[in-house]
């Protein structure tokens, strides 16, 4: 006979809250009795005041997690809104994730048996995930749960997309989401969309994390992550240390992270793959990685403290001028590609890695050689055979180094697009389709056909809202003890890139709120919000963006692509400032305005693009010197290691003109960003008066 259904309570009454478990930018997870059913449980409580209106992301998360139904995917049991609060519950995965097991007691990444056992667990519930047309977007170790008794499952379904989704939901495969580090380059090239092999690239990348303890780039800032994902041969297990990996594991990995997604195998062939043999039992899982570890909660409290140590300590770091200095300048150089910049970076890289053996340099160098590629010695499915791009796939460069740098430009011009129009796309911010949620929605998703359980969608009047059964939702407001103070609302509304990067200089006197904000970008481990290299220039293009239009979520970026062009306008008779057309002007009379202003734009793009090129000829003309803007103005690098601290009168010119070049193209960017926010403003109107007068386009 059937078990009886379990019932959860659709009410915060029927649940006693426990200690926090976990956190992410807009939701913290605790631990928490479902009372009547005398179980544990665990509770996400997404604050949607935090959620900037993306009641289409929570719905998808809601949803998906309430349809799935795979023992390697987190199901939700029910989820109902609780004052400004959703509340999801779920089974309690007390072993918490594996970035959170690593970095208690795996700091260097796991062995390869259990590598191979959790990898394949999650496989299991992407190739589900995937069979339900849904791509989960955010594969990654902090995201992989374990139970006490090694069970293991994918969780956090907030960013995952339907790929039979239509017309304005397709668009969410347009959309740049994710979390940079495990993002495919697909993904963040923004040029056709993508598909489930976005999470097989991801699925790689999380391989290498969980066999170091941290992915590839992570202590690079996102926009860095960016360049290095599209510009660098694709990491892999080449370096020293990964001596100790098999064959199998390597070529899996190297299978899983071709930058060609249609030479990627789909998850159901990658589970096929020879490594998932070594896979073991969860009672394995349980023996070697989970007996022993402290209750989740503590783990969490110690994390956590840990984080605020370092973050205290780099708060120190930051305080001494002359670094700050460094990483103003290099922060700079993130968003607009200085390129002598990009090459002291990449060589930094090189060093560091060696220090710390760390990956990611070392496999550039391995992978683009003739023998970087391993092979399976086992007999496998020629696809994975198939790396002829884990050489770099721009410019057609067989070496991927440092030295290659400054060849970044030809590669560039190799790029689909152009890097500056391609990141462009991260700074094209636009409305999220939250505007098209509806109810009829959830008939789309293929999952529907499964048992729906009690989901309560919050909307804006989600107090009147009532449940399943009619009955009235309390909207109770159960104070949540929250152990975090909320961050500024920029830094969860921001561009690409101020939610990760604060002026260092902003951060000396401001005290509770940079501490906070960094605190937020310390959390993740080894996410996207790491990394403290910091830049005050991108924080004012933020400050220029209007609030609403802003679209980014939970610590990842999610910037939305629009499907069709869209021209950059200002306009030139008001110096830039636009003139929104009043519905009383005939549409077609704004056409040659539009035109105009779409011209003064581009003028303004070459002129950005003449500024970095002089900037990169005037770094290349000393082509030693390394400038660093600290109190004795520039550095001339002397020999290998040395530096002498006596520019000449001629290097003090050529370093205030690249400061100042570098300050004209940050306000120059800046007001581009500017007028591209009104620019969509007044493309919405133009439309908007083309359909009323039935012009068509
Ligand atoms: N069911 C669960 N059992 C135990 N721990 C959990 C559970 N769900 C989430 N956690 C913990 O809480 C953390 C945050 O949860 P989750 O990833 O769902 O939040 P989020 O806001 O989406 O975070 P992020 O965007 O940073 O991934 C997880 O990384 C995990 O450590």
């Amino acid at each position: 006979m059937e078990a009886p259904k379990r019932v959860f309570p659709l009410d915060a009454n029927g649940y006693k809250l426990y200690e926090e478990i976990g956190e992410g930018v807009s939701a913290s997870v605790h631990r928490a009795l479902c009372i009547p059913l005398n179980e544990i449980v665990a509770i996400k409580v997404l604050d949607l005041e935090k959620c900037n209106n993306d009641f289409d992301g929570i719905r998808r998360e809601v949803q998906t997690m309430s349809l799935i139904s795979h023992p390697n995917l987190l199901r939700a049991y029910c989820s109902f809104p609780a004052g400004q609060y959703l509340w999801v519950v779920m089974p309690y995965m007390a072993a918490g994730s594996c970035l959170h097991i690593m970095k208690s007691s795996f700091p260097d990444g796991f062995e390869e048996p259990v590598i191979a056992t959790l990898l394949r667990e999650v496989l299991r519930g992407l190739v589900y995930l995937h069979n339900h047309g849904h791509i989960h977007r955010d594969v990654k170790a902090g995201n992989i749960l374990a139970d006490s008794n090694g069970s293991i499952k994918l969780a956090d379904f907030g960013v995952s997309a339907c790929m039979f989704d239509a017309g304005d939901r397709q668009r969410s495969r347009n959309t740049f989401v994710g979390t940079p580090c495990w993002m495919a380059p697909e993904v963040m090239q923004q040029l056709h969309g993508y598909d489930f092999k976005a999470d097989v690239w991801s699925f790689g990348i999380t391989a290498l994390e969980l066999a170091h303890g941290h992915a590839p780039f992570s202590k690079y800032p996102p926009m860095k992550v960016l360049l290095m994902t599209l510009q660098n041969a694709p990491p892999g297990l080449d370096y020293e240390r990964d001596k100790k990996f098999s064959k199998s594991f390597k070529d899996m990995v190297a299978a899983c992270l071709v930058k060609d997604p249609k030479k990627r195998p789909n998850s159901e062939k990658l589970l096929k793959h020879p490594f998932f043999r070594h896979a073991k039992t969860a009672d394995y899982l349980e023996r070697t990685i989970i007996n022993g570890l402290s209750p989740l909660g503590d783990r969490f409290r110690m994390l956590k403290a840990k984080e605020a140590d370092l973050l205290l300590q780099n708060k120190e770091l930051y305080e001494n001028e002359h670094l700050s200095q460094q990483e103003y300048i290099r922060g700079i150089s993130a968003w607009n590609f200085d390129l002598e910049d990009l090459k002291s970076q990449a060589a930094l890289i090189n060093d560091l890695d060696e220090i710390q053996s760390v990956d990611e340099p070392k496999s550039l160098h391995q992978q683009n050689g003739p023998s970087g590629v391993t092979l399976p010695a086992e007999k496998f499915p020629e696809t994975y055979n198939d790396h002829s791009d884990t050489k770099s796939s721009i410019g057609g460069s067989s070496q991927d180094t440092a030295d290659d740098i400054p060849n970044l430009e030809n590669s560039f011009a190799a790029f689909p697009i152009a890097p500056l129009q391609a990141l462009e796309g991260c700074f094209d911010i636009s409305e999220d389709d939250a505007a098209t949620v509806s109810s009829t929605d959830v008939d789309e998703n293929p999952l529907d056909t499964e048992q729906k359980l009690p989901v309560k969608l919050p909307t804006k009047g989600m107090d009147q809202e009532t449940d399943k059964d009619g009955a009235e939702i309390l909207g109770q407001q159960k104070s949540i003890q929250k152990t975090t103070i909320p961050g500024p609302r920029k830094a969860m509304s921001g561009s690409l890139l101020p939610e990760n990067v604060v002026s260092p200089n902003k951060l000396v006197g401001n005290g509770e709120r940079e501490y906070k904000s960094r605190f937020r970008i310390e959390r993740n481990h080894s996410g996207p919000l790491q990394n403290l290299q910091k830049n005050s220039m991108t924080n004012s293009l933020s400050d220029n963006v209007p609030e609403g239009s802003v679209v980014q979520r939970k610590g990842r970026f999610k910037i939305t692509a629009d499907s069709g062009p869209k021209p950059q306008v200002l306009n030139p008779s008001s110096g830039g400032m636009p003139s929104p057309p009043t519905p009383s002007i005939p549409a077609a009379s704004l056409l040659p305005s539009l035109q105009s202003i779409l011209q003064h734009n581009t003028t303004q793009r070459e002129e950005i693009l003449r500024l970095i090129k002089s900037l990169d000829q005037t770094s290349g003309s000393s082509s030693s010197s390394s400038l660093n803007a600290g109190n004795s103005g520039v550095q001339v690098e002397t020999g290998n290691n040395g530096f002498s601290q006596v520019p000449s009168p001629r290097e003090r010119e050529l370093h205030s003109q690249v400061i100042q070049l570098q300050q004209s193209i940050g306000s120059l960017v800046e007001q581009l960003q500017r007028q591209k926010a009104r620019n969509v403003e007044l493309e919405k109107k133009l439309n908007d008066m083309v359909k009323k007068n039935g012009i068509k386009e």
